[in-house]
């Protein structure tokens, strides 16, 4: 494999091992030109360190257009642990995964993705300033699966509002796929509006537990299985699990109006955003809908406040609806749209960053 081809774009990838802790975790920069790379740390048991690349390269990536489009003043960085979550956790792990993100001496802040979690992030802590969405007691400004739960509601809001005309949540059907820290909020948010869901996971405790809060609503959830959850006869799919899950096979399954969810890296490759437009599918940029953490966490620069991160959050629901309607005026994707929009900030704000020495900027020193 020739490796500088593979990492075309990209700053700098670490390996990190760790053999005392059995720590194999990789961390890629994609671009600090707004700022040092944030990006949530996921623990998946990927099938081969090849997939584990793959995934953190595109992860990587996608945070460069997610800071951009949210704009904050950071770039774009991601890090995976190759490991089982239900298995191969310990507090040594993470302390040894804080000590490779202190070597970067601020180049890189990580928090919580999937898998992991910010109780895993507070041993990391003890090693390395460098960590975001902690717990409050520890300084960070908490769990940044709400906010990201939140921005896929007003997500949904601004398609509703597109696809309707009313930003109203209620009479319509959704179908989630992944119950976790993102997916069960908003599936609970939508049986709170009336709304009537199909779910999916792999892990039947988060299917229980919301089978256990319909109930207490009298709200109605079908559950399905994995495969079954493309054909959902729903208005809106809510991907809040892996990536890549929109490609061909899938989109040929889909009887949706529209994709609004948290996963990143929904669409395979670039063209699946074009075949979901032919098929009169609306969707919603992943990078875009999905910010709220990052909001959230980015704001740790100005000491937590939550409000704020709402406001902030709340941007969605417009930038959402601007995309829709530059998209539909220029004849691209929606996704297209996006990544132009990125793409100009990322070259107008780098212009910027150059009358400054960029160690120098005092917002970088976080919780110092
Ligand atoms: N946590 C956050 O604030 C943010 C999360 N995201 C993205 O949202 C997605 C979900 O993140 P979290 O909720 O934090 O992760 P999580 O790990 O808490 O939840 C993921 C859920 O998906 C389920 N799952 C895994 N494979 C599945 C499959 N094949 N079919 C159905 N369910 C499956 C898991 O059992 C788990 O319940 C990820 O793609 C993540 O990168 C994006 C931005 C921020
Ligand atoms: O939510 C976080 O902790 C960081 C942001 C992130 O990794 C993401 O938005 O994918």
């Amino acid at each position: 494999m020739n490796m500088f081809s593979k990492i075309k774009g990209h700053e700098q990838v670490v390996f990190c091992n760790d053999e005392s802790t059995g720590l194999k975790a990789i961390i890629a920069i994609h671009s600090t030109r707004l700022g040092p790379a944030l990006g949530g740390c996921r623990m998946l048991p990927y099938a081969s360190e090849d997939e584990a690349i793959e995934d953190v390269l595109r992860l990587s990536k996608g945070m460069t257009y997610k800071c951009a489009a949210a704009d904050v003043d950071f770039g774009g960085g991601k890090a995976v642990i190759i490991g089982d979550p239900r298995k191969d956790k310990t507090p040594e792990l993470f302390r040894a995964f804080g000590q490779f993100v202190e070597s970067l001496n601020g180049r890189f802040y990580t928090g919580t993705d999937m898998g992991t979690s910010p109780e895993d992030f507070v041993h990391a802590l003890r090693e390395t300033n460098c960590i975001v969405g902690v717990d409050e007691v520890y300084g960070g400004s908490g769990d940044s699966s709400i906010p990201t739960a939140q921005g896929v509601i007003y997500g949904l809001q601004a398609t509703s509002k597109a696809l309707t005309g009313s930003d109203d949540l209620a009479g319509k059907s959704y179908s989630i796929q992944g119950l976790g820290k993102v997916g069960f909020k908003v599936a609970e948010r939508l049986l709170e509006e009336g709304a009537d869901l199909y779910v999916t996971d792999i892990n039947q405790q988060a299917i229980d537990k919301l089978l256990s809060k319909a109930k207490t609503l009298g709200a109605g959830v079908k559950v399905v299985n994995k495969e079954e959850i493309y054909q959902s006869n729903a208005d809106i799919f809510i991907p809040c699990a892996m990536g890549g899950i929109i490609n061909s096979e899938t989109i040929e399954q889909l009887r949706v109006k529209a994709v609004v969810g948290s996963a990143n890296n929904q669409l395979l490759e670039l063209h699946h955003g074009q075949s979901l437009k032919e098929k009169g599918i609306l969707y919603a940029p992943d990078y875009i809908v999905n910010a709220g953490g990052l909001i959230q966490v980015a704001d740790e620069l100005y000491t937590p406040n939550k409000e704020r991160v709402l406001q902030k959050t709340k941007a969605i629901y417009n930038s959402l609806l601007n995309i829709y309607e530059y998209a539909e005026s220029k004849g691209i994707t929606t996704i297209e749209a996006a990544n132009q929009f990125c793409e100009n900030r990322i070259e107008a704000r780098s212009r910027r960053n150059s009358f400054f020495s960029h160690m120098k900027r005092p917002k970088w020193a976080v919780r110092t």
